[in-house]
């Protein structure tokens, strides 16, 4: 084996497509040409098909179940209900947050659309016929809907099965609809910043429900093979070794008999974190039924049922000097769990990473209270584009800022400065304990301002403002900054777990003896482009041009294990073990090299895609010689193969950070909003695909625009869900969907291995605020303070009228 044609470093380098190059994504081959392998595409022989019977009412007794009339439906093989269930002790599932939570509704139900009943039939509409025609009674009893009466004396008692449970799994429960109560930073500290201070702040900031609504719904595909004892389980999962575990643990099955295969995923944003009751009614039907049972979530069971979005009721305090320096921050949270707590965070943190809402400010104290209750909701607490939590801390530090810029008649881009974390401060310890790794707030911000033509911009609005008052026009315009900070990578293991698996990640690699390669990792993309872009980063630390080495994740069977991909964590923790799994067949191939070319290995030096002789470049073996090398001749002693695998647990989270700009025009008697102009910097640390990052930039900003200005599932008095379909949810299309501008800097993170940083989330962390804030700057100097999201139309006209405009 020998490289025929002498080629410059530079051409080497470009053919590897590595870290920084625009490679063109893989995956896309097959998804822009309907060739993508989704749960759905998982045929069996025989394949069942289930389907669930859902409560009409958001709180009831249930009095009986006829099953006759649904096994009646021609087609129809089975009804499952709790009573089945409970001899196999399986009609209640250990949730993430340390709850449990029913898999089929046992005596009561306690939300609408909640999974009563399983029909398993020979297709998927004799199932949907078994749904219809199955009878159930019920008694109704009152609903409780809103949050803050849930802990009210009289408040009904929603959870019979745990109404006597006086621990929760976060602490003492003080009331039968109480979760937990938990708290981050100093009280008294904070109490006293707050006693000294010029000013106080206060506002109450709904985060309201929402739903990621990916477009391919939930699903799976179970087959138990009763001669081998052997599980396989497909799935919409973001996290698939997890599945296996919790599937091993609840249906006492050994884990090595269990393989849990998660294929293409269309989205997932949160939604595929958390484990359903689908996914486990398809694992009992096919114990129960003798043949593989399918499920698939419609778009209606998917936005009301499965995992949810924020229902955070904050309240939040600033206090500083008159000439606005930041002492003090304060912030109390009503939690919506809704009926069961399967909230998807670490499990030491029932509110998530909420407690990073200080933000990009060096705020000397802070003192947050999270309460976390019951209501007749569906459960979930999910990231939905967000590292758990982070959009709702991030929303309230960004929006409780310009309040206080407001009260002190300040510039919002001012404030931020004033108050910036400053370069020389990282590795930076906020009140709340955490430490930001790295950062240039003051560059980043000046470069926005600048590109945006900031001061123009404020000109431009005072003008309008002016002839509006004037009589002159019905239009006003508003200005949304957003100066975020994330906090991604869960993470070390120190402070991250899932029910006790610490939060490390995977890659294993195999180098053929033709220099091309297969690694396997323990996340999941959903569309996010791993394929491309791990397949980068061992480019550049093995010299294995990036088209020769196929990148697999998701099969339980051949995949190491790992905790998934959500809170932008796959770059962070994954992309790390990525780039050590490389070093390690890097080391190796230098013992290689040293051998065939006869030197010590310490006079050998990379370069781009093998070892030369230090001061003798021609003398050089290419990392496909060495692959070759490693199959036939290596160093006495040395093992065959060239093999690596790396398990990496980070020593910190990554901080990317942003500094996005709004700029929106509203009218005034209509309310209807226009975003003119978005403008988004994000700094990721080390860019491994820039084209990717834009993509991920666009998704995110678009979602973050859907959330800010129209989603919501909403319950009426009864709680009746509303929302719960594509006529009332809002997704934005292309149509809705403003420009967006996208821009960088690039402060490598310390502690990871090649610097980069997680950007999935950061959009929608930084653009949900960056839309509030525009729409109530364009109020402000018209008596405005604040208004809710979503900011509608409706929700804006109205607001106007409430000011008398
Ligand atoms: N520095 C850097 C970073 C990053 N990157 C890229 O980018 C991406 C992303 O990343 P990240 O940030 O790390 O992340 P991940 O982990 O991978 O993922 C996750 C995310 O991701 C995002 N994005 C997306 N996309 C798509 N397409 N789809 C989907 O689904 C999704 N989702 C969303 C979400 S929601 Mo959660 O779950 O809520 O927590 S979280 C999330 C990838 O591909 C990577 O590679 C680069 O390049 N560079
Ligand atoms: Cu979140």
């Amino acid at each position: 084996m020998n490289d025929q044609t002498p080629v410059s470093a530079q051409e080497r380098e470009e053919k590897l497509e590595g870290i920084g190059c625009k490679r063109k994504r893989v995956e896309d081959v097959r998804f822009t040409q309907g060739k993508g392998n989704y749960v759905d595409d998982v045929k069996l022989p025989g394949m069942l098909f289930g389907d669930f019977y859902r409560s009409p009412y958001a709180h009831a007794r249930i009095k009986n179940i006829n099953k006759d009339s649904a096994l009646a439906v021609p087609g129809v093989v089975a009804v499952v209900t709790a009573e089945d269930l409970i001899p196999l002790n399986l009609h209640y599932m250990p949730t993430l947050a340390g709850d449990v939570q029913a898999v089929l509704a046992h005596e009561k139900v306690l939300f609408q659309n909640q999974e009563v009943a399983f029909i398993i039939a020979k297709d998927r509409y004799a199932a949907a016929d078994g749904v219809e025609a199955l009878e159930v009674e019920y008694e109704e009893l009152e609903p409780l809907v809103d949050p803050f009466k849930s802990m009210e004396p009289d408040a009904p008692l929603l959870r019979e099965d745990i109404k006597d449970k006086k621990e929760g799994a976060h602490g003492p429960r003080v009331h039968h609809n109480h979760i937990f109560t938990w708290t981050a930073g100093d009280k008294d500290a904070t109490e006293d910043a707050f006693s000294k201070a010029d000013v106080v702040v206060k506002e109450y900031l709904a985060h309201p429900r929402v739903h990621p609504c990916p477009l391919e719904t939930c699903c799976s595909v179970a087959n138990m093979d009763k001669i081998t004892g052997q599980l396989t389980l497909w799935g919409t999962f973001q996290a698939p070794h997890v599945v296996r575990t919790v599937a091993s643990l609840i249906a006492n099955i050994p884990e090595h008999k269990i393989r849990v295969i998660a294929p293409d995923i269309g989205g997932g944003f949160g939604n595929k974190v958390g484990v359903y009751p689908g996914y486990v009614m398809s694992v009992v039907g096919t114990i129960v039924a003798g043949a593989p049972v399918k499920w698939v979530e419609d778009r209606i069971e998917n936005l009301t049922t499965t995992a949810f979005a924020r229902d955070y009721h904050i309240t939040a305090e600033l206090a500083a000097t008159k000439d606005g320096k930041i002492l003090g921050m304060r912030s109390h949270v009503l939690a919506d769990h809704g009926a069961f707590d399967a909230c998807a965070d670490p499990t030491k943190f029932p509110a998530g990473l909420y407690h990073v809402c200080t933000g990009s400010y060096d705020i000397p104290s802070a003192f947050i209270q999270v309460d976390g209750v019951y209501t007749n909701k569906a459960p979930g607490g999910v990231a939905y584009r967000c590292s758990f939590r982070v959009t709702e801390a991030v929303y309230t530090i960004e929006r409780i800022i310009d309040v206080l810029a407001q009260k002190l008649d300040m510039d919002p881009a001012d404030i931020r400065k004033k108050n910036f974390v400053q370069p020389e401060q990282f590795p930076y310890t906020s009140a709340t304990g955490w430490e930001y790794d790295s950062g240039d707030y003051p560059t980043a911000m000046a470069k926005a301002m600048d590109a945006v033509g900031y001061d123009q911009l404020r000109q431009e609005q005072a003008q309008k403002l002016a002839d509006f008052k004037a009589g002159k026009s019905r239009q006003l315009m508003g200005i949304g900054i957003s100066f975020f900070t994330e906090i991604v990578g869960a993470g070390p293991s120190k402070n991250c777990d899932i029910l006790g698996i610490g939060m490390f990640d995977s890659c294993e690699i195999r180098v053929h003896p033709t220099g091309a390669a297969i690694a396997r990792l323990g996340t999941k993309s959903q569309g996010q482009g791993h394929e491309t872009t791990y397949a980068q980063i061992l480019a550049t630390e093995t010299g294995i041009p990036s088209d020769m080495i196929t990148i697999e994740e998701g099969d339980t069977d051949t995949a190491p294990y790992g905790l998934g991909t959500y809170g932008s964590r796959s770059t962070p923790v994954a992309g790390a073990a990525c780039a050590r799994a490389g070093r390690k067949i890097k080391q190796k191939a230098q013992l290689i090299a040293s051998h065939l070319l006869e030197v010590h290995h310490d006079d050998l030096e990379w370069n781009v895609d093998g070892f030369q002789v230090k001061g003798n470049p021609e003398k050089r073996k290419s990392m496909k010689e060495l692959a070759w090398a490693a199959y036939n001749n290596v160093p006495e002693g040395m093992e065959m193969g060239l093999e690596a695998v790396d398990y990496y647990d980070p020593p910190n989270f990554t901080y990317p950070y942003g500094a996005y700009f709004c700029v929106v025009d509203i009218d005034v008697d209509t309310g209807e909003s226009k975003i003119r102009r978005f403008y988004a910097l994000d700094d990721c640390g080390t860019r491994i695909n820039p084209m990717i990052i834009e993509g991920q930039i666009h998704g995110g900003l678009t979602e973050a625009f859907a959330v800010a200005m129209g989603q919501l599932i909403h319950y009426d008095e009864y709680g009746n869900v509303q929302g719960g379909s594509l006529m009332d949810f809002f997704l934005p299309t292309a149509v809705e969907t403003p420009h967006w501008e996208t821009d960088y800097t690039e402060v490598p993170s310390p502690h990871h291995p090649i610097g980069a940083k997680g950007v999935g989330e950061s959009p929608h962390v930084g653009g949900v605020p960056a839309f509030s804030n525009a729409v109530n700057d364009a109020f402000k100097k018209l008596g405005g303070v604040h208004t809710h999201m979503p900011h509608t139309s409706a929700n804006i006209w109205a607001y106007a009228q409430s000011l008398g405009l």
